[in-house]
């Protein structure tokens, strides 16, 4: 799968781009991600990437020019254009259906905005799906253009590794309940045990344990994850 994420501040991708799942999977082939400086195509006579928006008001907006051609020369780059995302926080909400649905792609295309935003040409070219990670507001889209590629990799075959599974996440498709609490050594740490189920090396009693953790946990966090009826993810 390649990520392509258009911004003005590649910079903010390169230690993340050097942590180890993502890097692993960037290794092993299995995943591309390909930061683009916007800033290179704004070739006007003051090359400049942004200006004061008509109307006025405060901060600055980016100007569609350079938007538009990083975006085209990128698509060109590529066997096809792919999916091309905007982060907004006017975007649909981000759940894990749609990351499930965003893992299936071959390529997305994440543009990230900054300041007080595009000018409306951007939308009104490229036709962009905007995407919000949640109802908060940001100082640009490339923490929320990490975290769709953070969880979207963890969906790519291989990524995890044989011994780790997404399967069983919170929110995976089907699956409604928070996860159950996870202990390690030492049993025992300032006075407080581990449970001796998971001790006991009885798989079927800790699968229950964990089972009846899970759902006693996401009665007194997410109720609402409970009132959701499998039908209405559909909808
Ligand atoms: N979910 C969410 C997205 C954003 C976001 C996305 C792009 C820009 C550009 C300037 N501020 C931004 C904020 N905030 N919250």
């Amino acid at each position: 799968m390649r990520f392509d994420v258009l911004t003005l501040f590649p910079e903010i991708f390169s230690s993340y781009l050097g942590q180890s799942l993502l890097a692993k999977a960037i290794e092993g082939n299995l995943v591309e991600v390909h930061p683009h400086d916007m800033r290179k195509w704004a070739n006007d006579k003051h090359n400049r990437v942004d200006d004061r928006p008509f109307g006025g008001g405060a901060g600055m907006v980016i100007r569609a020019e350079p938007v538009v051609e990083c975006v085209e020369a990128v698509q060109r780059e590529g066997s096809h254009p792919g999916r091309l995302i905007m982060l907004s926080p006017q975007g649909r909400r981000l759940d894990q259906r749609l990351v499930e649905e965003l893992s299936q792609e071959s390529r997305l295309l994440l543009l990230c905005g900054r300041y007080e935003g595009f000018d409306q040409r951007v939308s009104d070219l490229l036709q962009p799906e905007e995407i919000s990670i949640g109802d908060y507001v940001l100082n640009g889209g490339e923490v929320a253009a990490m975290a769709i590629i953070d969880a979207v990799i963890r969906l790519i075959p291989g990524v995890l590794g044989d011994e780790t599974s997404s399967v069983d996440d919170s929110f995976s498709s089907g699956n409604r309940l928070l996860e159950f609490p996870q202990y390690t050594r030492p049993r025992v740490y300032r006075g407080l045990a581990a449970p001796d189920v998971l001790l006991s090396g009885d798989h079927a009693q800790i699968a229950a344990w964990r089972k009846q953790q899970s759902i006693e946990r996401t009665k007194r966090r997410r109720a609402d994850l409970l009132d959701r009826d499998v039908e209405s993810e559909d909808e």
